[in-house]
């Protein structure tokens, strides 16, 4: 037996001859050569897919090479997908440089384990007009190791549109997913919203931090915009602001603010200003946090934060002791002596007694941590002292402003930026022991301002080995053994299964009727357009591109117009809403025509049949409901400490706007009318406040 033939015979035998040979033509597209995708590609070539197409947008960081491994470090800011046709004859030393390219050194590596193998790489990001639904329709399937929500919902509607399976997935630390998709017969991405990022109000931010993570994200997002940021004219707005009338007092002390903030921006600026850190320091540490105190409402159940002495912790000589809150201190001065269960947090990071930091290090008295001991820690992982933080403070801070001054016009937090990484982390720890929270490493930093989770190269080799079994699963049309896949951490249970569950009638994405157009969107009209796919049915309808509204029943101007002018171009969707809510949705995907398009012949192809979406069944007057009670009450002290709950400032009030009594039935419609912050009124009967702008 020839080696190839060895090497096949194991997946032949499980597989059986006819799947086996069948792997051998079918079209795969892998969307991402990240961590789960180079792993993918080797599980696939493996397994005797035989032609595969690799996309990827990105270059190769060397951060990558911990578990991307088809790549090394020579291919560092290489592309992760390139054609021969962009680098063909770059000569680098003696081959070629598409031969040091990572997925053609990949497709090599792989080719002796399947000499048939052809992968197409392509350097692109998946979202380019030119991936239209005509592209998407050559694949057999659609396998997606992507890392952002918004590249996974493309892909979703890509495969809703054209029918194509969709095996989704992701990894986040231990944690991994693998979920088939397929239209009609199960749910798509998008029939579940997805959580949003977690937030947090901004007066926890910036001036009553409890947890570490406040003092990050003030950093991060607040003090380096200041200080390197764009500069918005907060001066002249405050001028307009008294002009106005507003609080003359509020806006004195806000102008001493900005005017402060000036000052340090020009410091840092300028190449005369040597002390420019102290600066900073001395208007962010100490004349900033001095302002806040004199709010005592704000202090009067949490204990005030300390201004920082720049002189004192540099020569040893500062002592950080933090105040009780009035009613702590009375309560404890009472004679049972309770303190309602609020803690005098004496400062962990800077002056800590032996005891635990808020991050569960131990410190000494000095500040610095008992454990692990300076100098013996990896240095990202050392705890750093309240002097020490001071001076990578001034370090980073003098090395930003001489790239101010080389020229760069502004710096933004990013985590691959050691400057910057530098400073917040000596900032939002200098803030974190004037509040008397836990100090944190600069590597603890770097993930927690970062938003990284650590990637495990085993959870996406276990990923990748479930898509590939979810994929046979689909290639088999064993739909039935179709699984929604959880790796979890349980010891007992690493894997648990879910059967799959249908489409979510309401889903917006792929409860609609897709079709596709092929068009000349310079010569291509509007309304023509929506004529021809609703093919003389006389329906009013609105006309969306995305969230945009191109038309409605009553404001039909745009029908006259070309898509181009209307700036609506190929891979994007028209989509087509029945007013009355009587039909489905229709979503036609924009391709162009073809080559071989006489001139003279129609603007553009409607495809035959035409789209023809279910009537819909009417639902039920909904049930009332119990009101969701969301608590818009700030969190008091001592509530701290559970890191999943938000506290929710009232938000302030956005018009709202009723839309007409007709209820609209149309998922897509409420979707889009959802996403704009418009509220769809579903009963004649249904009542909003008084900030309500009624359209009819
Ligand atoms: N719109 C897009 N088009 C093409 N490729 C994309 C797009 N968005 C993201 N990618 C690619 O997807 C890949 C995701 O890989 P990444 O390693 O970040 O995540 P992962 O595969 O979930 O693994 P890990 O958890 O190990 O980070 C990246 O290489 C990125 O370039
Ligand atoms: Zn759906």
């Amino acid at each position: 037996m020839s080696t190839a033939k060895a090497r096949t015979a194991h997946a032949k035998a499980i597989l059986g001859p006819e799947l086996h040979q069948r792997l051998a033509d079918t079209k795969v597209l892998l969307v991402g050569a990240g961590g789960i995708g180079c792993e993918l590609l080797k599980n696939i070539v493996l397994t005797g897919f035989g032609d595969i197409t690799l996309l990827d947008l990105d270059t190769i960081d060397l951060s990558n090479l911990n578990r991307q491994f088809l790549f090394k470090k020579k291919d560092v800011k290489q592309s992760k997908a390139l054609t021969p046709n962009d680098v063909d004859n770059v000569m680098v030393g003696s081959l070629p440089r598409w031969r040091q390219i990572p997925c053609f050194v990949a497709a090599q590596t792989a080719a002796p384990f399947n000499p048939n193998v052809r992968i197409t790489p392509i350097y692109g990001n998946i979202k380019e007009p030119q991936y239209d639904l005509e592209w998407f329709q050559q694949f057999d399937i659609v396998l997606n190791a992507l890392d952002n929500l918004d590249a996974r919902r493309h892909v979703n509607k890509m495969c809703m549109a054209t029918q194509i399976p969709l095996v989704e997935s992701g990894t986040a630390g231990y944690l991994g997913q693998v979920q088939p998709l397929i239209k009609d017969r199960t749910e798509c991405f998008d029939c579940i919203p997805k959580p949003t990022p977690k937030t947090f109000p901004v007066c926890t931010i910036r001036s009553t931090p409890s947890q570490p993570i406040h003092c990050i994200v003030w950093s991060k997002s607040y003090l380096m915009g200041q200080l390197f940021g764009e500069d918005e004219d907060a001066v002249g707005e405050l001028d307009e602001a008294e002009k106005q009338g507003e609080n003359a007092q509020e806006i004195a002390t806000l102008r001493r603010e900005a005017q402060a903030f000036q000052a340090v921006r020009k410091a840092l600026r300028s190449s005369i200003s040597p002390g420019a850190a102290k600066l900073v320091f001395q208007k962010v540490f100490d004349a900033d946090i001095r302002n806040l105190l004199i709010m005592s409402d704000m202090w009067r159940a949490r204990a005030p934060p300390v201004p920082l002495d720049f002189d004192a912790i540099m020569d040893g000589t500062f002592e950080l002791r933090r105040q009780e809150p009035p009613a702590v201190a009375a309560a404890a001065a009472a004679p049972n002596g309770k303190a309602n269960g609020i803690h005098n947090t004496v400062n962990a990071a800077a002056s800590g007694s032996g005891s635990k930091g808020a991050n569960g290090v131990a410190t000494t008295d000095d500040g610095t941590s008992a454990a692990p001991a300076a100098g013996s820690a990896l240095k990202d992982q050392k705890q750093l002292s309240l002097k020490d933080n001071v001076e990578l403070f001034i370090s980073s801070t003098e090395r930003l402003a001489a790239r101010l001054q080389a020229g760069e016009e502004t710096i933004a937090f990013d985590k691959d930026d050691d400057d910057a990484l530098d400073f917040v982390t000596a900032t939002s720890n200098l803030r974190s022991a004037a509040y008397g929270i836990g100090g944190k490493t600069r590597w603890e930093v770097k993930e927690m301002a970062g938003n990284i989770i650590p990637a495990i190269a085993t959870t996406n080799a276990i990923v990748s080995g479930l898509i590939v079994l979810q994929a046979l699963q689909v290639l088999r049309k064993a739909y039935d053994k179709l699984r929604n896949v959880h790796l979890q951490v349980k010891p007992a249970v690493p894997l648990s299964t879910i059967t799959m569950c249908g489409p979510n009638p309401s889903c917006g994405v792929c409860r609609d009727t897709y079709g596709k157009v092929l068009c000349d969107p310079k010569r291509a009209l509007l309304g023509d357009i929506v004529k021809g796919v609703l093919g003389g049915d006389e329906r009013e309808v609105s006309v969306y591109e995305d969230k945009r509204v191109l038309s409605d029943p009553d404001w039909e101007d745009n029908y006259e117009r070309t898509l181009e002018s209307l700036n609506v171009a190929r891979g994007m969707f028209l989509t087509i809403v029945d007013e009355e809510g009587e039909w489905g949705t229709i979503s036609m995907g924009l391709g162009v025509l073809p080559a071989d398009h006489p001139a003279d012949a129609p603007t553009f192809v409607l495809p035959d049949p035409l789209p023809r979406p279910p009537r819909k069944v009417k639902a039920p007057p909904p049930m009332p409901e119990t009101p969701l009670r969301v608590s818009l009450k700030r969190a008091a002290p001592g509530d701290e400490g559970d890191d999943d709950v938000i506290d929710l400032e009232p938000t302030p009030k956005r018009p709202r706007i009723k839309v007409a009594d007709e209820a609209i039935k149309s998922p897509s419609k409420k979707r889009k009318l959802d996403e704009d912050g418009l509220i769809l009124m579903d009963g004649k009967d249904d009542r909003l406040d008084d900030d309500i702008i009624v359209i009819d």
